[in-house]
This record gives structure tokens, C-alpha cells and sequence, in this order.
């Protein structure tokens, strides 16, 4: 396995990660546990900025909190100084809750609700990233209900197909997301916005998909996005004043693949944008969102070895105490993952076997053929680069237990998510009162008026 940021193998020859000792983790947290590398995040974060501050030009680093979002995460975030990109009323609950500033937060989603954005009206957010028409008249009645006026950028696909699993691409025409460009709807939607009298139009953005390792893909979609500008310059008098390029630069899941340093990422885009925008009057502000490239690295997932089955003369199957629930993406996505025996990290491999999660899915794969030492029940399995999209796309599928998220840096372990308890995995079922046992009416109903 790939060693990322602070992880290490110590004297004992277990996976140590922020100075603390994973066997040590299991033990005093239990497994499945998601630890969080919180030094390798902040550097992250800090290296896109540190490449944008050596362009010159004005940028701002968001981070997307659909990758990983949590009352902490949120403090690091507002820590670092980013931007927050929120998708719905529970992430920006989340960040609101943490103390995050409103004014840093932007919103974007394809179907806000009213209520959401009412919700962001009221806490004053930065801007929402407008994706269709029906969200635009939305934000124009009600920011005119309450007298507000709505800072708007427009969501346009631009029509740009990067090099991604077909899942995770968000550019192309054929898109849920955003404006579309080439039949003009991106330009209606700009004069629209303009002219609304609730509305404050401030630019564009564009996301062209995710785990992206080619630059080439963000120039093409830039120089469309310039286009965009300067029609909408010329034609309509509208300035540009924020480009947002999105997120999705690539991470290294497999020890063999290699992606591009963050600084060539921002180098291509700011030169793509001076070149683009340099027959218009400004240039724009250069916004990115990224959110796998700040924390997937930092994501190391530990479980305990259960069961081990072969198949004689096929496959050894290994399973885990947790799988598609905490980890989804190999099951959506095909999504390929390393991993090394956090107890035994030192010893050399001596058999391939694949890693089977516990649910009932034939499908719930872990890791197919990967090199082991011989495993026994207890062994702790550590799968990397689990940081992002692995807590925040869990989910309690067999009604296991969502694990608990530990932050781990210079040798401290902080638990920043409890694990679920039995009881919350019933916490919200209700009983209906025909359905109830005798003995039961009086409990449930006790219940309920506390709830009430
Ligand atoms: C609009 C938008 N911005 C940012 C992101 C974050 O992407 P990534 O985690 O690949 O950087 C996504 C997810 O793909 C997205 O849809
Ligand atoms: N959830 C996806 C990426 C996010 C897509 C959001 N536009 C993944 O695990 O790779």
C-alpha cells in the first residue's frame, strides 16, 4: 500500500498514522473507523492556495463538503480560510452550526427547495450557484419576499467530456447539471439574471466531473466559459467579475497512478483564464471547489478481519466487518482500492485474496485480488485514500452502523463522529398504534409526546 502524508509503519510494525498507533485506535475505538489525517488535509488546502497566491491573480480555494462534511471539518475549513460549497440544508446546517461564516458559503445543488433557500437567504450566504430557470425565478420571489437582493453565478455545462468514469462526469451537454451552453440557454439565462430585479448576476461556474488527471480537459472548458463572457460582454454589457472552474483534480488511489501536482492544476487554469479573458475588460476572480484532491488522501478506513472463505482452487474470499455501507464507491463505481494489514505492515505479501464487505450484496467488493500475508480472524485490514466521499456517502443499508470518524494529528486521536448506536438505528421508527402490542401502547406513546 501507498503510504500518504504522516503514515508511517513504526517499531511494532503496525500502520501508524498522525503518530498514533492504528492497532491502539482499533482498540480504544473499534472498527470499522474512519481516521483522518488532519495535518495531510490542512496541507492540501494550503498548497492550492500557495499556487494560486504565486499567480497573482485573485482567486478563491472552496472546498466541496459533499466530499467529507462534519462539525470539524468545518472548523478546519473556516481555520484554513476557504471558501464552503454546500449542496443541501443539511450540509449548510452543518456548517452554520460549526460556527462557519455565512458570508464564506456558497450554495449549489440542481433542485434547491424553497425552503432551502429561504433557509440560505436568511443566514445570509455568499452566493447560490443558479442551476436552471425554475431556481432562478425561485431566488427572484423569494429574495424580493424578503426584500434581499440574491447574489447569483450561473451554472453552465459547458460541454466538455473529461476523461472519468461516465458516473462522475458532470461536463457534457447531456447533463443534469447547469445552463446549457451550445443551444443558448447559458446566455438566456445570464440576460434573465441581469435584469431580475432580486438578483445580483456575478459570473459563471462550470464543474466538468471528478478524479480528473488531464489539464487539457479544464483549458477547453475555460476557453468556452471566456466565450460565454465576452457574448454576454459585447451583447449585453454583462461583466464577469467570478469564474468558478470547479472541482475534481485527481488523487492517487493506486500506488500507479499519478496524477498532476495541484500547482500544475492551478498553473493551467490561471494562464488558460489571463489568455481567455484578456480582450475583456477584467479579469475575473478565479474560484475552484475541489474536495476529493483536500481529503481523500488524508481517509484511511480500519476494519477487523472476520470470516475467511476459499473457494478451492478460485479465490480466497476475506471478509471485513463493514464494506458498501461505509464505502460505497467500488460498488458504484468500480472504484479500486490498496490496502495493507495494519497489525503485520511490515511482513511481506504471500497470497492474493479479495476483501468481501458484510453485506448481503454479492456485489459488496471491497478489493478484488490484492497481495496479503497470510491472514487470520483479528487481523486489521487499513484501506487508503478513504477521505472523501466514503463517511459522506455512508449508509445504513442491513441496518449496520455507520463507524465512527477519528482526527488524528501529531500523535492525538480526537473522536469527531460517534459511532451509531443500536438505538439510533430505531431512533426515528415509529410504531403505528394498530400495530402496537398491548404492553407497548404506553412506552410508544410516552415516546411520542416527548418528541412532540
Ligand atoms: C459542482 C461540484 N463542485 C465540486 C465538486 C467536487 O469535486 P471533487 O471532489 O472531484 O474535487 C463536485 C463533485 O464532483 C461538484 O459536483
Ligand atoms: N461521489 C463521487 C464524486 C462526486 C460527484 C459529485 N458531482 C465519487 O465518489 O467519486
Amino acid at each position: 500500500m501507498f503510504l500518504h502524508g504522516t503514515s508511517r509503519i513504526n517499531e511494532s510494525g503496525h500502520l501508524e498514522i498522525g503518530g498514533c498507533d492504528t492497532v491502539q485506535l482499533a482498540n480504544q475505538y473499534g472498527t470499522p473507523l474512519y481516521i483522518v489525517d488532519e495535518q495531510l488535509i490542512r496541507q492540501k488546502m494550503r498548497a492550492f492556495v500557495g499556487a494560486f497566491e504565486k499567480t497573482g491573480l485573485p482567486f478563491q480555494v472552496g472546498y466541496a463538503s459533499k466530499a467529507f462534511s462534519t462539525l470539524a471539518m468545518c472548523r478546519i475549513v473556516d481555520e484554513e480560510g476557504l471558501l464552503l460549497d454546500v449542496v443541501s440544508d443539511g450540509e449548510l446546517y452543518t456548517a452554520l452550526h460549526a460556527g462557519f461564516p455565512a458570508e464564506r458559503i456558497y450554495f449549489h445543488g440542481n433542485n434547491k427547495s424553497p425552503f432551502e433557500i429561504e433557509y440560505a437567504l436568511d443566514a445570509g450566504i455568499r452566493l447560490f450557484v443558479a442551476d436552471n430557470f425554475i431556481e432562478l425565478e425561485m431566488l427572484q420571489v423569494l429574495a424580493e419576499q424578503k426584500g434581499k437582493k440574491a447574489n447569483v453565478i450561473l451554472r453552465v455545462s459547458p460541454g466538455v467530456e473529461a476523461h472519468t468514469h461516465a458516473y462522475i462526469q458532470t461536463g457534457q451537454e447531456d447533463s443534469k447539471f447547469g445552463f446549457d451552453l451550445s443551444s443558448g440557454q447559458a446566455h438566456q439565462a445570464a440576460l434573465q439574471a441581469y435584469h431580475a430585479s432580486h438578483l445580483n448576476l456575478e459570473g459563471f461556474h462550470c464543474h466538468i466531473g471528478s478524479q480528473i488527471f488531464e489539464t487539457e480537459a479544464f483549458r477547453l472548458a475555460i476557453d468556452k466559459m471566456a466565450r460565454l463572457a465576452k457574448e454576454c460582454y459585447e451583447q449585453y454589457g454583462i461583466q464577469t467579475r467570478i469564474l468558478n472552474v470547479g472541482g475534481g483534480f485527481g488523487i492517487r488511489y493506486e500506488e500507479n497512478e499519478t496524477p498532476r501536482p495541484v500547482e500544475q492544476y492551478v498553473q493551467t487554469i490561471a494562464s488558460a483564464v489571463t489568455r481567455a479573458f484578456q480582450r475583456l475588460p477584467q479579469i475575473p476572480e478565479i474560484w475552484i471547489e475541489p474536495g476529493r484532491s483536500i481529503v481523500g488522501e488524508a481517509g484511511t478506513t480500519l476494519y477487523t478481519i472476520g470470516t475467511v472463505k476459499e473457494v478451492i482452487g478460485v479465490r480466497k474470499y476475506v471478509a471485513v466487518d463493514g464494506g458498501m455501507t461505509d464505502n460505497l464507491r467500488p460498488a458504484l463505481y468500480q472504484a479500486r482500492y490498496e490496502a495493507m494489514l495494519a497489525n503485520r505492515a511490515a511482513e511481506e505479501a504471500d497470497e492474493t485474496v479479495s476483501i468481501a464487505g458484510k453485506c448481503c450484496e454479492s456485489g459488496d467488493m471491497l478489493i478484488w485480488d490484492i497481495e496479503l500475508p497470510r491472514v487470520t480472524q483479528g487481523d486489521l485490514l487499513a484501506v487508503s485514500c478513504t477521505g472523501a466521499y466514503n463517511y459522506s456517502m455512508a449508509n445504513n443499508y442491513n441496518r449496520i452502523r455507520r463507524p465512527a470518524v477519528v482526527f488524528v494529528q501529531n500523535g492525538e486521536a480526537d473522536l469527531v463522529v460517534e459511532r451509531e448506536t443500536l438505538q439510533d438505528i430505531i431512533s426515528q421508527d415509529r410504531i403505528p398504534k394498530r400495530l402496537l402490542r398491548k404492553e407497548q401502547v404506553k412506552t410508544n406513546e410516552s415516546q411520542l409526546s416527548k418528541t412532540l
